[in-house]
């Protein structure tokens, strides 16, 4: 067996908090923002890391990277320690954090990628290929001599995404990469990174509130809440065990205003005096076939389409689950 290029054991890490208690005094409270985390991923694959806000994603890939020492655990990625190995680690990983730059602000693209490259070691030829791939595969090429101060936040996020791929590192972390970016330019990112995945097998993780991003590039999910590991499989997984429900939206050739009880469903919407029907239902209660059979019964069927579960839901529900106490 390989080992994992991550691997993270009993993983701990407090914040000091002050705050303001009277006058003169000043609390001081201890906040876990990761709390006895463990988990393994293994190379090539790609993983979404969820959570709501403050939950403590950030902090988990701050002591993936390097950035933020642990307060107990261990952490070991690319095999090395990141916090002793920072260097060593820099030219096997890609960070890019939605929300903070890690490009120098003054300089354009162009020479960012030059000085990337000087840091990085790489050889001429190498890069210089490299970098061309990436301006041609992201649409680099209008702005490379612009500086980035002057650049939109989505061909600011573009060019960060090339230079944290300029060395073809193995691991890939994307913190919120596509915050605040349009529709187009999301899905142009999400295109880019499936497709760089392929070519490259590059290993992702990635944190996002846009659980298109989720659907779309990974095929593991981790879910963090108040610093815990509270779900670790596959998306589908995560709806079957908070009961999730999937809708069949039914069109009629002629119109049934009341198609009555249809076993295993619940109807949330009559639409078009009954020529559109939709009937929820989740996989322990029935299957698609049996409810299109029942209902085929009870009129003509002209088209047909399965809406599944909205991601934001079934995360909320995992939520309270943990609250109440019915929880993995
Ligand atoms: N430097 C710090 N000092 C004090 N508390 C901090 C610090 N950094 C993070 N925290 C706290 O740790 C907790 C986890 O924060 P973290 O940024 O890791 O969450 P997150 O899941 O990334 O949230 P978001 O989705 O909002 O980015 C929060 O309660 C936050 O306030």
């Amino acid at each position: 067996m390989t080992e994992p290029i991550i691997q993270v054991r009993d993983l701990r890490r407090e914040f000091v908090v002050r705050s303001p208690a009277g006058r003169l005094r000043r609390a001081r409270t201890v906040v876990a923002a990761v709390d006895d985390l463990t988990f393994d991923l293994d190379d090539g694959a790609a993983v979404g890391y969820i959570g709501a806000n403050g939950a403590g994603k950030s902090t988990t890939i701050k002591m993936l990277t390097g950035i933020l020492v642990p307060t107990a655990g261990t952490v070991r990625t690319c095999g090395l320690d990141p916090v002793r190995r920072r260097r060593d680690l820099a030219r096997q990983i890609g960070v890019v954090f939605g929300q903070r730059s890690q490009l120098w602000w003054d300089l354009p693209l162009a020479e960012s990628f030059r000085a990337l490259a000087a840091i990085h070691r790489l050889p001429e030829a190498t890069w210089r290929t490299r970098r061309d791939e990436l301006v041609d595969r992201l649409d680099l090429a209008t702005f490379l001599a612009t500086p980035v101060r002057q650049l939109s936040l989505g061909q600011r996020i573009r060019g960060e995404i090339a230079a944290a791929l300029l060395h073809s590192p193995r691991l890939l972390i994307l913190d919120e990469p596509t915050i605040g970016l349009d529709v187009l330019s999301k899905e142009r990112l999400r295109v880019f990174l499936a497709e760089q995945r392929a070519l490259h097998g590059t290993t992702l993780l990635l944190t996002t509130h846009d659980m298109d991003d989720v659907q779309r590039l990974t095929d593991r999910i981790l879910v963090v809440d108040h610093g815990h590991l509270v779900y670790d499989g596959t998306l589908p997984g995560l709806s079957a065990q908070v009961g999730a429900e999937r809708v069949m939206v039914i069109d009629l050739v002629e119109p049934v205003p009341d198609l009555g009880a249809v076993d295993g469903t619940r109807s949330v919407a009559v639409e078009s005096d009954g020529l559109r029907h939709r009937l929820a239902f989740t996989p322990e209660t029935t299957t698609a076939g049996a409810v299109l059979e029942a209902v085929g019964r009870r009129g003509q069927v002209r088209d047909l389409a399965i809406e599944e579960p909205d991601i934001e839901d079934v995360v909320r529900r995992l939520y309270l689950a943990q609250v109440s106490g019915d929880g993995p």
